[in-house]
């Protein structure tokens, strides 16, 4: 589908890379000839999938552990990974959410979401962005959002804040920073089965819920498609493409504008009584 070297020559920061959809988008770009720089906070969990990634696939991956809440760890690392070489590409897919009803958080626990999506992907951006500006180099920065950033999401709250604010960043600084030829842009996935979503997004009790009703395709999201829709909009063939989010849903945001979504799983015995 892609040519196997489109992403040679190409360093890539994934924070978050260590699991779920940020180990598989990581697992692409490698297939692709990418060097990679895993980040995240615990250093075995990193150190387990660079090893499985640069088995699988031959190439370089190193790990970098950092917690994103931090500007001065984030500061910290990207100055050790640029000594060694520049970072062409950052992902920016770490991120932390939970199911809870919002009157009921406290400040700690809005805090633990924010300081994670929105501040971590700002002290990132801003680390790389200040060190191609400076350096006069170009740079890609891919945002992982979710679909709460368009239209919200009750009981997840400061994740669709969080994740509302880096689109504003997205759109802002593609502007501010497209002069300087750099592209910022970013995906907006539905549901896509990980161990780390489900355990804090999905209990027992919601996953009794037919598929069909909340998803138009009527199925989830595979890590492939994920990976391969950033791989194209990271990759030199999407050159033109700045300020933009991309939504990967099968269909699941339009589905207010189809009506009840009870009406999907009518039979035609009951639309035929309702034209009777
Ligand atoms: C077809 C049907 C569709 C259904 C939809 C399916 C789902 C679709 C996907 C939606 C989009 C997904 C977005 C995602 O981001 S998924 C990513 C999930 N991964 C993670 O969250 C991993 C990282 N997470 C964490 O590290 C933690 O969860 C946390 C964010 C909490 C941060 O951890 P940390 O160790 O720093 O924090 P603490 O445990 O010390 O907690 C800090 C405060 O937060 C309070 N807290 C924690 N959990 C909860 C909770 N569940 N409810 C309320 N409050 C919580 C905690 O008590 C601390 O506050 P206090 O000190 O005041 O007690
Ligand atoms: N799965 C889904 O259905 C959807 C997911 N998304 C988005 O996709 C991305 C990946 O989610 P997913 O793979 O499902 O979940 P995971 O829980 O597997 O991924 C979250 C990653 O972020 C890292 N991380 C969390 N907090 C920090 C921190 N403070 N500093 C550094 N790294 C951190 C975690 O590693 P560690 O704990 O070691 O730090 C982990 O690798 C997220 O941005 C999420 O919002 C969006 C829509 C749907």
């Amino acid at each position: 589908m892609f040519q196997p070297d489109l992403l040679r020559g190409k360093r890539i920061l994934v924070t978050g890379g260590g699991t779920g959809l940020g180990r598989a988008i990581s697992h692409r770009f490698a297939e692709l000839g990418a060097s990679l720089v895993l980040c995240g906070r615990r250093g075995e969990v990193l150190e387990s999938t660079a090893a499985a990634i640069a088995g699988e696939t031959g190439v370089p991956v190193e790990t970098a552990v950092c917690d994103v809440r931090s500007g001065e760890a984030v500061d910290a690392m990207v100055e050790r990974l640029w000594a060694t070489a520049p970072i062409d590409i950052l992902i920016n897919n770490a991120a932390g959410n939970f199911l809870a009803r919002t009157h009921l958080l406290s400040h700690r626990a809005v805090d633990a979401v924010l300081n994670t999506v929105l501040h971590g992907t700002a002290y990132c951006t801003i680390a790389c962005g200040k060190r191609w500006i400076e350096g006069g180099r170009p740079g890609t920065v891919l945002s992982v959002l979710t679909l709460s950033a368009l239209q919200g999401a009750p009981f997840t709250v400061p994740s669709a804040m969080a994740k509302a604010g880096v689109l504003a960043m997205t759109k802002s600084l593609a502007v501010e920073w497209g002069r300087h030829g750099i592209r910022l842009v970013a995906v907006a996935p539905g549901p896509f089965p990980t161990p780390g979503a489900w355990q804090q997004l999905m209990p027992e009790d919601r996953q009794t819920a037919p598929l069909a009703r909340s998803i138009p395709l009527g199925r989830y999201g595979e890590h492939a498609e994920l990976a391969n829709l950033c791989t194209f909009l990271v990759s030199d063939q999407a050159g033109y493409i700045t300020g933009e989010a991309v939504v990967i849903d099968g269909g699941k945001r339009h589905l207010g504008g189809a009506g009840p979504s009870d009406l999907l799983e009518w039979t035609d015995e009951q639309w035929g009584k309702l034209r009777s």
